[in-house]
């Protein structure tokens, strides 16, 4: 009998689990899903690749990377759960890796280092995610894919014209993870409210990075009576979460650990979504409508072919309005980069 490593401990999307030491049991019906993890030996990678191991809906597990897979790869394999698990190093292994896989999580890339930005990252960052969504679009094109490579902003553009030029865009299966967003909401608005974080939810729309990220608060449940500059210091401080890490590290990198987390739980979603598991809703930066830009991250139920619905905004308050309005050049000038380099390249 396969064993689980994760329980729900919510009926809501919010996606939170407990690793338990009483393992339960796994459906017999439960499908075949092969993930690979793009950047496996790094810092997210290697404990992402810890937390897929752990997910009874992986079958088998690609492990990825130009170096130093095979040690994470044997680590991780005995570890007993579910999964296979494959590593796979340098360029001429990519292929094998991606070959069969329903989501690609990419986590490749350099991380920001005190007084960066994450654009600071575009110029080494947007050539890795684009040969690596090249080889996508050759050896899974229908695959789901989470991007995780900063500039998301920037990224997730240029992933969708590598795959249009490849003839292979399918704009349901691609996703920016803003879920560490979502996750820093729910546990500084926990914190401030004195509720429970395991019962929180807060929807975090717009993009990642800096003035882009905009929590709604107004939205968030359970209802708490915040004043207004409760309000707008929980805003900067989810605002300003990636760049918190990045100080207190020191020089030696930015989130891994939550963002192992918040990865999992978003591809955890993704993988239920693909199983036909009904109501998963999570915030994700994808292909949108609901603003005049292009990709946006909202509220998005995940279905059996990725994105099933964007939801709309919802109602805001007046001072989420003025954030929404003073996101729309960064983020639009963050997407016409990402776009204009793959057109380029
Ligand atoms: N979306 C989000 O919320 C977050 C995104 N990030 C981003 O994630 C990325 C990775 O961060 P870390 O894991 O901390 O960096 P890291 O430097 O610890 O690991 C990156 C890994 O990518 C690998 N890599 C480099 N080029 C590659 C290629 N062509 N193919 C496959 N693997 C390749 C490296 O060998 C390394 O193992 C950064 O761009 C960072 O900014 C980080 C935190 C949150
Ligand atoms: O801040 C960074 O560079 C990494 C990141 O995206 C985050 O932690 O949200």
């Amino acid at each position: 009998m396969l064993r689980s490593a994760f329980k729900r401990v919510s009926s809501s999307s919010s996606s939170t689990y407990l690793i338990r030491r009483s393992f339960g049991s796994e459906s017999s019906s439960t499908p075949e899903r092969k993930v690979a993890v793009l950047g496996a030996a790094g810092g997210i990678g290697q404990p992402l690749a810890l937390l897929m191991k752990l997910n009874p809906l992986v079958s088998k597990l690609a492990l990825y990377d130009i170096a130093s897979t095979p040690g994470v790869a044997a680590d991780v394999s005995h570890i007993n759960t579910r999964s296979q698990v494959t590593g796979y190093m340098g360029e001429d292994q990519l292929a094998k890796a991606l070959e069969g896989s329903d989501l690609v999580i990419i986590p490749a890339g350099v991380p920001r280092k005190p007084g960066m930005t994450r654009d600071d990252l575009f110029n080494i960052n947007a050539g890795i995610v684009k040969s690596l969504c090249t080889a996508i679009a050759k050896y899974c094109p229908n695959a789901l894919v989470n991007m995780i490579s900063n500039p998301v902003n920037s990224t997730v553009p240029i992933a969708a014209e590598i795959f249009k030029k490849a003839g292979t865009y399918y704009e349901k299966k691609l996703f920016g993870v803003t879920t560490l967003d979502v996750v820093r909401a729910k546990t500084f608005y926990a914190g401030k409210a004195n509720v429970s974080p395991a019962g929180v939810n807060v929807p975090v729309v717009g993009g990642h990075a800096g003035i882009t990220i905009l929590p709604l608060f107004s939205q968030a449940t359970p209802k708490a009576n915040l004043g207004d500059e409760e309000i707008k210091a929980l805003t900067k401080r989810t605002q300003d979460g990636g760049t918190e890490v990045v100080e207190a590290k020191a020089g030696k990198g930015s989130a891994t650990l939550s963002m192992a987390y918040a990865g999992a739980v978003f591809a955890d979603s993704c993988l239920k979504g693909l199983n036909g598991v009904p109501d998963i809703v999570e915030c994700s930066y994808v292909q949108s409508t609901i603003t005049e830009l292009p990709f946006f991250a909202s509220k998005v139920k995940l279905g059996k072919n990725g994105v099933e619905e964007v939801l709309g905004l919802g109602p805001l308050s007046d001072y989420e309005k003025q954030g929404l309005e003073s996101l729309k050049a960064e983020l639009k000038s963050s997407i016409e980069k990402g776009i204009k380099f793959a057109k380029d390249n």
